[in-house]
């Protein structure tokens, strides 16, 4: 049986060119952003997300992180502004994280890594669905929001508070009533470019929105994430740490920015 990609020594990102080829093409993320670098675009427009809480459907441990599943069959959640044209809607959100605090985000700013990252992943409206999107160039804008060591955070407790539910592979349960937007920092300022998904198939068809401001985090929330098990009910137990992609190369692509 195919040993399946992960985030161990045998499976982990250095090895998953190996099957998903695309993981040497010119616009792989996460990026490590230097916001000097970045070139302030004024045509770029505000970032606009209306999301609807009763879109929220589920919370799930898919083995490499955990995500919550929002319904998609209606525009009632969408991304719009900010560098895309066109409405995107919101499809699930997740996390990547480290097994330290020093450690743990997959973009990272002038080299500094942050203990968490926050991705909620949205699809092109103009594709008949997320799985036709996923593969085109416009098909997704996921925002990422850097997660700080600092006061808890009572809003991503909301979250945490269903992860002894999901402890292993393959769990969910439900969860609903949620609004994501709460997991937002106060400024929406942000550094944009072309990358891809930051897992295999590690498809180029992102639209990446990183969030400049981080939201905060508890060093005991950060362990409540690593309370959670990249292994099934009745395998040897793997804690889920580190599942972050280091940065990749920028290959001459342009990052803006949305502020001065
Ligand atoms: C059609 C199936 C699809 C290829 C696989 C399911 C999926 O959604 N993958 C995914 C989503 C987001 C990211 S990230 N970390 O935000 O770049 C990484 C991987
Ligand atoms: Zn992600």
């Amino acid at each position: 049986m195919s040993h399946g990609w992960g985030y161990g020594a045998a499976n982990g990102p250095d090895k998953w060119g190996e099957e998903f080829p695309v993981a040497n093409g010119p616009r792989q993320s996460p990026i490590n952003i230097v916001p000097k670098e970045a070139q302030h675009d004024s045509s770029l427009k505000a970032l606009k997300v209306r999301y609807d809480p009763s879109n929220a459907k589920g919370i799930l441990n898919n083995g490499h992180s955990f995500q919550v599943d929002f319904v998609d069959d209606t525009d009632s959640s969408i991304l719009t502004g900010g560098p895309v044209s066109g409405k995107y809607r919101l499809k699930q959100f997740h996390f990547h994280w480290g097994v330290s605090d020093d450690c743990g985000s997959e973009h990272t700013v002038n080299g500094v890594r942050f203990p968490c990252e926050l991705h909620l992943v949205h699809w092109n409206t103009k594709y008949p669905s997320f799985g036709e999107a996923v593969s085109q160039p416009d098909g997704l804008a996921v925002i990422g929001v850097f997660l700080k060591i600092g006061a808890a955070n009572p809003r991503l407790q909301k979250v945490l508070d269903n992860l002894d539910a999901i402890k292993t592979k393959g769990k969910q349960t439900t969860f609903s009533n949620f609004d994501p937007k709460t997991l937002l920092p106060g400024s929406l300022d942000y550094w944009t470019y072309e990358g891809s998904l930051t897992t295999p198939p590690l498809l180029e068809s992102v639209t990446w929105i990183v969030l400049k401001e981080p939201i905060s985090v508890s060093s005991s929330q950060m362990s409540k994430f690593r309370s959670l098990l990249f292994s099934a009910e009745g395998e040897v137990p793997c804690n889920m740490v580190n599942n972050y992609r280091p940065p990749q190369l920028l290959k001459g692509r342009q990052v803006r920015a949305s502020f001065k």
